[in-house]
């Protein structure tokens, strides 16, 4: 199947979430009882109100969300936005949450944790499930004498999140290696999307901006043979462990690199003077200024605060507006703006 015609990313907000409202019923929850804490539903089991968007999040900051559910296949995934379609419940799938920054007051909608995790290969065409880790492909294909995907050894999110993102490093982009992204659409159907019908760019895909979009499933990447992949990847995550502070709780780099004005948001921070600088438990990391650690005890809102005043003092110094690469989930609305400062 395909979708016959070709989204095309408009602006890009990144620091705001795509947290989806169902669409198509307005009834609410059958849920009775608040303080019931499990709930089963055509064989998927809700945790209500218990599971912490902290131990989901590469950064370790977030409160409860009300509905939380774990998903190993597209039927079971196809089964948690139906049942928050039917009950009016707002949802965000993550992966890894390598890139998320939850609030201390959690997510009153539903969470989903992807873990479709199958691989299918044949002959460099390469088909994985969304939640598949990107860090584990890119090592297996390397090994295998594939390139195309080197960089993603090292980067701590899933294939979809990478997708959705269209992450990249030392050169390399998902996009390059994409043949095709299978899809549901908040009408609960999949659709195949061939790579020539998709627009790329630096950081942003087509789902980003895709409102029929409900999540991707899985992604099939097409690579070459290459004798040098393997050297290649090692080298790459050699050079990740001296240059980012792999071993502490961050979500990568949190702002976009201003592409116009050809300099690194790590260099317009480190000349900023912003090194070590800290609001409470959040920290920008003394190794790689675009990195910023929860040094422990970071809330979001100490979180947020030092994303603004990086951003002021960057707007200061080189009158250079950095945008944020980290996707902010606000607790109850889709418009995050107005807890930006
Ligand atoms: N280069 C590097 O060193 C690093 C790169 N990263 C990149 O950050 C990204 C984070 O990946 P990951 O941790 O898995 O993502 P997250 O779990 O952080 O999810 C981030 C957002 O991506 C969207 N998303 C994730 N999975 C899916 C899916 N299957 N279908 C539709 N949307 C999805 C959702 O957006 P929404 O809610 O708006 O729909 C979600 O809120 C990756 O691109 C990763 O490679 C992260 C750290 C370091
Ligand atoms: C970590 C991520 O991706 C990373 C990816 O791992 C690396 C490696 O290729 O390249 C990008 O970082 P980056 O642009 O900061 O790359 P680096 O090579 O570390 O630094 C770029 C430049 O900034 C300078 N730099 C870096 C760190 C620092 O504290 N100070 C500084 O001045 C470096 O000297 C270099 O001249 C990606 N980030 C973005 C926003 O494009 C992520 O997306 O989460």
């Amino acid at each position: 199947m395909s979708i016959p015609f070709c989204y095309k990313p408009s602006g890009l907000l990144l620091h705001s979430p795509r947290t989806r409202s169902p669409l198509l019923c307005n009834h609410s929850s059958s849920f009775s009882k608040q303080e019931q804490a499990h709930n089963n539903w055509t064989g998927l089991k809700f945790i209500r109100g218990k599971k912490l968007l902290k131990d989901l999040s590469t950064w370790g900051i977030g409160g409860p969300c009300n509905y939380f559910i774990q998903v190993l296949d597209q039927t079971q995934l196809v089964s948690a936005i139906r049942f928050c379609h039917e009950h009016s419940i707002r949802f965000v799938i993550i992966g890894k949450g390598s890139n998320c920054l939850f609030d201390d007051f959690g997510f009153d909608g539903c969470v989903i944790l992807n873990r479709i995790e199958f691989l299918e290969e044949e002959r460099g065409l390469y088909r994985v499930g969304s939640g598949f880790r990107f860090n584990r492909l890119g090592v297996h294909c390397s090994n295998e004498g594939f390139t195309g995907l080197e960089f993603a050894g090292g980067i701590p999110g899933t294939v979809g999140g990478a997708t959705y993102m269209n992450a990249g490093a030392n050169g390399q982009e998902t996009a390059d290696a994409i043949h095709c992204v299978d899809i549901i659409t908040m009408d609960g159907r999949l659709h195949r999307l061939s790579r020539t019908d998709l627009n790329f760019g630096y950081r942003s895909s087509p789902f980003q901006d895709m409102q029929e979009l409900a999540a991707i499933t899985a992604v099939t990447f097409k690579l070459q043979h290459s004798g040098s992949a393997k050297r290649r990847q090692h080298e790459y995550m050699e050079r990740r462990r001296t240059s980012q502070p792999v071993g502490e709780q961050s979500a990568g780099s949190v702002f976009r690199n201003p592409l116009d004005v050809g300099v690194a948001a790590a260099e317009l921070i480190e000349k900023a003077g912003l090194k070590g600088f800290r609001v409470g438990g959040a920290m920008v990391s003394k190794m790689h200024a675009n990195f910023f650690i929860n040094c422990g005890g970071s809330t979001s809102q100490d979180m947020l605060d030092l994303l603004a005043l990086v951003k002021e003092k960057v707007d200061q110094k080189f009158a250079v507006q950095l945008k944020e690469e980290i996707l902010y989930v606000h607790p109850h609305r889709n418009d995050v703006k107005s807890k930006q400062r």
